[in-house]
């Protein structure tokens, strides 16, 4: 990516969070987030919306996640994200998130905060109780739409400041990373935009996010042009062109959230087998598309919580561990089509309806 480089300032790279220098609010403060940061350059944030997710993203090995909004609008209400997701709702989710994967960070998408700085306080308050290592807050006008889609509105970038102070007082010298976002880049363009982004940094964030650049010139000039860490959004049909995490890192970016990669993914899974259910009325010829049995007992943990049963159990029998997971082979789905045709031609007493996994 030749265009990539040199947009930086030299600082995107290792251990030099801060761009160009100019990150006075948000300088010396140390955190789980930053020190990630500093440790990695950049920190890679897949999208999470429940505990399932959440679970799978620490599994798969990621130190860090996004609880989006977006997702979790569709998922929890299966509503679009146009501001019918509820703080309380959102924090709701968040404490499950956090304790279904207690390894990785979370970082919160808060929309507005709910309101003005009272209600600010008390999101923030929710999401820190929740487990969150930090939060984003926009600058939309309620109610707010995804940053992607059109007809967003921003309230005016002083009030937001006091938000972001709020939060920032609430926090105080605890552990959460504070993300102020502006929508302002398709209301009233991108020196606006840049302009907020650098005013919330001055009122107490630690990153900055502007929301839905168009071309990689906008991108490297936001790099350029903002202090404090900076957040970068992959979101899959979005405005903003799709990079890896190097990339951005090399253009000065600290954060990099994918955030709608996993409800995206799951969406597609279940729209493909669930057309070839209703299709085939039944799942034989589609076990490569599903986990299996063991696979998904190992991604909530089985394992742990009968380790737990066998030691607290009063019980001598005890039921035994299931083995160890495996992916769904061809072998595995010959063995069950062969096992269903034998039930069909009426000479194989399958001995109960698993799938061979035992
Ligand atoms: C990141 C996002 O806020 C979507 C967006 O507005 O870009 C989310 O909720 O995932
Ligand atoms: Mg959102």
């Amino acid at each position: 990516m030749a265009e990539v480089n040199g947009a930086n300032n030299g600082n995107g790279h290792h251990g030099h969070g801060h761009g160009n220098g100019n990150g006075a609010a948000a300088a010396g403060r140390s955190t789980s987030v930053s020190r990630k940061i500093e440790s990695e350059g950049a920190v890679l944030m897949p999208g999470v919306y429940d505990a399932l997710s959440a679970a799978i993203v620490q599994k798969t090995g990621f130190y860090a996640g996004f609880i989006s909004g977006y997702a979790v609008s569709g998922s929890f209400l299966g509503t679009p994200d146009v501001g019918l997701l509820t703080p309380p709702e959102m924090a709701e989710v968040a404490r499950r998130i956090c304790a279904s994967a207690p390894n990785t960070l979370f970082i919160a998408d808060a929309d507005t905060g709910g309101g003005n700085a009272l209600n600010v306080k008390r999101t923030v308050q929710d999401l820190m109780a929740a487990g969150a290592a930090g939060c984003f807050l926009e600058d939309q006008a309620w109610p707010k739409k995804c940053g992607h889609m059109h007809g967003k509105q921003v309230i005016p970038a002083e009030e937001h400041a006091v938000k972001i102070a709020a939060a920032r007082e609430v926090v105080g010298d605890r552990d959460f990373f504070i993300v102020a976002r502006t929508d302002a880049r398709s209301v009233t363009g991108l020196d606006d935009a840049i302009r907020r982004a650098n005013l919330y940094i001055d009122a107490g964030a630690d990153a900055c996010f502007v929301e839905a650049p168009r071309s990689d010139e906008e991108l490297m000039e936001i790099c350029r042009r903002t202090k404090g860490y900076r957040v970068c959004n992959m979101l899959e049909g979005g405005k903003t062109p799709l990079h890896t995490r190097q990339e951005l890192m090399e253009m000065g970016f600290h954060l990099i959230k994918s955030p709608l990669t996993t409800v995206y993914a799951a969406a597609r899974a279940l729209v493909d087998v669930l057309a070839a259910l209703k299709r085939a009325e039944t799942t034989r010829d589609e076990l490569h598309r599903l986990t299996t049995f063991a696979e998904f007992n190992n991604l909530v943990g089985l394992d742990s919580w009968l380790d737990i049963e066998a030691r607290f159990s009063v019980n001598s029998s005890v039921p035994k561990p299931l083995p160890a997971p495996e992916t769904t082979t061809t072998t595995e789905m010959e063995k069950a089509k062969a096992k269903a045709a034998a039930v069909v031609a009426g000479n194989g007493a399958t001995n109960g309806a698993t799938n061979g996994v035992h």
